[in-house]
């Protein structure tokens, strides 16, 4: 492969067209191999050393069962509407009935979205948790969030006392569900409800989103003896958070929400394990934390380990995964490759940390955490003493003149605070740990339409490439820390953003040269055809074969094909040009939050893989020119084939790469064309999108002649 790579670029190096015959696009072209080819080196790192690693409970709770550590959950959630409270609080039931000691579990909701009906639907949780904790550890029951649980129908032969059982909680999860909902549907909470918990004092009129005073309450007070379930046993602690917002403080999105709470977990229960999930991911595996714990205990190789980071898994991906949310290559080649090299990335939902490392602690040879120090500790304030000092600590003013998001915390101004944070810790010498056991760990909701899935990528490019410029680049700032490998493997997605500009050329340039009739690839009659050839087919068929072996479809190979595309040409592009907006002061930071929830139709849809078009978004545009520009060109191509007058013939021979390459594109972007043209559902691309492309068409094909000369 790196021998094909060599020969294109010698090829492009030797055969440069003479000047004064507009070389200009001959460098391009030369330019985008030469990022293509670096660009695969730096991918080639991951498949080294991959590691696979698997864990003993048995033994973790043969040796230390008494002496499990405590473990904070925090779980984080931004907007109401778009994230719904029932999910929010299905993602926190699963997380307190773990298998695992409840009064060592302390969950902690982080909610920016400030809301009362949030708030309301934790409470009810807490109430409905007293049954649902104990249920699930009588009958050992999997997935531990209800939604999951109760989606499938009890299943033949099961016990009459399990029976009976199942009907009774399933009954008391469907009344706590239309509790829920009911306020949100009326859009208030009633006076009754109010009624129920002094909590709701504290939303008055003046409260909103991004205005209020910190809200902390304390909801089960892991402290208290009579903080139990229907059988008598200990529950865990739970607290709502919604840290202070002021029109004139950054908030810092979810950055300042992990930090609000690691300040305020550790006056309340302060445990040395922190598990860290987004609202719209539940756990649905029971063992998760003795999982964790297995790595974090090791006598050997335990205490250099600063988290476990399981994989993204969607629950909600069709059958040929048709946005490619489901980053199959990544979780099955990519993280254990990096695991190898002494670390996957931290991505911010799934992730066990160690406190201390999060706190921006160094490790040092020789560091041993002793755990048995960090057993509960039973302090004799009362809860609403507790609430008042924990709640100064989420106030805006707790993090001035301080190291907060900079050195100790979750670190501020980047779009990705998960993959910058991880990468601190591991630059101070800490290694983490990439897990995928059989029964995933987690499972979250991926976005179903293509716009948001475009949006998710933009802030990825967007904060990936802030990376690579700031003071932690694993490209430019070396400090011994991290392997050649581990920042080779972290360039991979650091530079999605600048994969934009080689992609929208080799998009846009050779169909545009084809329709004028002008060859930039070797003719098929020369050796160096052969080169291009293989380079081509080897990638692709590497590609395929990379992704059936990860357990994806053919179809779903394909169609992450027409994913990269369209990421390289629109969400890393605007990733790129809002970078340097942001340098140049022209643009803030903003954190767009996926909508977890959709219309029917639009669900409809993409359950039956049609892809999800629907709005005049500048990015489909782009999707749009660039489908029409190549389906232009093919015609322009043939017809200066076969219909040229003789004095200016154009030999076949020339341009069958361009040909290929054109076609492979009108294959790719065949939903494209059915939006354009046959659709007439709501999901089908707009007119505005139609004449904005067609435009850019018209102006490309006629400016084009001006640009490239037959003569190239
Ligand atoms: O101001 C904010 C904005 C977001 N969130 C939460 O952050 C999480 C992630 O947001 P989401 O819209 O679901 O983004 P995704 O693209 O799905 O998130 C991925 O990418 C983010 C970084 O871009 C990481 O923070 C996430 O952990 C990771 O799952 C959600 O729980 C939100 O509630 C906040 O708490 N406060
Ligand atoms: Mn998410």
């Amino acid at each position: 492969m790196f021998l094909g790579m060599c020969s294109i670029w010698f090829y492009r190096w030797n055969h440069v067209p003479e000047t004064g015959k507009r070389p200009w696009v001959w460098y391009g072209m030369f330019g985008a191999e030469l990022f293509f080819g670096f660009y695969w080196v730096l991918s080639q790192s991951v498949r080294w050393r991959p590691l696979r690693r698997s864990t003993f409970k048995e033994r973790l709770s043969h040796r230390y069962e008494n002496k499990l550590p405590n473990v904070d959950i925090f779980v984080c959630t931004a907007d109401p509407t778009i994230e719904p409270p029932l999910l929010v609080v299905n993602t926190v039931l699963s997380v307190m009935a773990y298998d695992y000691p409840s009064e060592k579990i302390g969950v902690y909701l982080s909610d920016d979205g400030g809301s009362a009906l949030t708030f309301y639907a934790l409470l009810e949780a807490s109430r409905f948790s007293k049954h649902w904790i104990p249920f699930c550890k009588k009958f050992n029951v999997e997935p531990r969030s209800p939604a999951a649980y109760f989606s499938t129908p009890l299943r033949p032969p099961a016990s009459d006392l399990f029976a009976e059982e199942w009907q009774a909680v399933k009954k008391r999860y469907q009344v706590m569900e239309s509790r829920i909902e009911a306020p949100i549907k009326s859009g208030m909470i009633s006076e009754e409800i109010k009624a129920e918990h002094e909590g709701f004092s504290e939303w008055d009129a003046k409260v909103t989103a991004r205005n209020h005073q910190t809200i902390l309450k304390i909801l089960l007070d892991g402290r208290d003896p009579e903080n139990t379930d229907v059988d008598g046993r200990p529950l865990p602690t739970l607290v709502y958070l919604a840290r202070e917002k002021r029109p004139q403080y950054p908030h810092h999105f979810k950055a300042g929400a992990m930090n609000a709470l690691l300040r305020v977990s550790s006056a309340i229960s302060n445990a040395p394990i922190i598990l860290n999930v987004d609202c719209d991911m539940y756990s649905n595996n029971s063992e998760a934390v003795r999982d964790a714990l297995c790595f974090f205990m090791d006598e050997e190789k335990g205490h250099e380990f600063a988290y476990v980071q399981h994989p993204q898994s969607l629950i909600n991906v069709t059958k040929n995964n048709i946005y490619h949310n489901r980053l199959t290559v990544i979780d099955a080649k990519d993280h254990p490759g990096a695991d190898g090299f002494g670390g996957p990335m931290y991505i911010g939902t799934g992730c066990f940390h160690r406190r201390r490392s999060l706190c921006g602690r160094e490790y040092w040879k020789g560091y041993k955490e002793d755990w048995s120090k960090n057993t509960a500790k039973k302090s004799d304030e009362s809860v609403t003493e507790l609430e008042k000092r924990a709640k100064g600590l989420a106030n805006c003013a707790a993090e001035e003149n301080s190291h907060w998001g900079k050195k100790v915390g979750v670190r501020y101004g980047c779009a990705v605070e998960d993959v910058i944070t991880g990468l601190s810790i591991q630059r101070n010498g800490w290694k983490s740990v990439y897990f995928n056991p059989p029964r995933s760990g987690f499972l979250g909701i991926g976005p179903i339409t293509l716009e948001q899935v475009l949006i998710q990528h933009k802030r990825w490019s967007e904060g990936h490439l802030q990376i690579v410029l700031s003071d932690c680049s694993p490209l430019f700032r070396w400090n011994g820390k991290i392997k050649i490998g581990l920042r080779m493997a972290y360039s991979i997605y650091n530079l999605w953003a600048t994969t934009s500009i080689p992609a929208l050329y080799y998009v846009i340039v050779p169909a545009l040269c084809l329709y004028n009739g002008t060859p930039v690839f070797p003719k098929m009659s020369s050796p160096w055809f052969v080169a291009f050839v293989y380079v081509i087919v080897a990638n692709h068929m590497n590609g395929l074969f990379e992704s059936l072996w990860s357990g994806e479809t053919l179809q779903g190979w394909w169609n992450m094909l027409r994913m990269m595309i369209f990421k390289r040409t629109t969400s890393y592009l605007f990733g790129l040009v809002n970078t340097i907006l942001k340098l140049s002061g022209f643009s803030k930071s903003s954190f767009v939050v996926t909508a977890k929830v959709a219309d029917e139709e639009v669900n409809g849809r993409y359950d039956r893989e049609i892809m999800e078009f629907g709005s005049a978004s500048p990015m489909f545009v782009i999707i749009a020119a660039i489908a029409l520009l190549n389906l232009v060109s093919l015609c322009g191509g043939l017809k200066a084939v076969l219909f040229a007058p003789s004095n200016e013939f154009v030999d076949f021979d020339d341009l069958v790469l361009q040909f290929l390459l054109c076609g492979f594109l009108i294959l790719i972007n065949v939903p494209v064309y059915e939006a354009l043209f046959f659709r007439r559902d709501e999901g089908s691309l707009p007119a505005a999108v139609m004449l904005r492309s067609l435009v850019f068409v018209v102006l490309a094909c006629s400016i084009g002649p001006l640009l490239v000369t037959k003569s190239l």
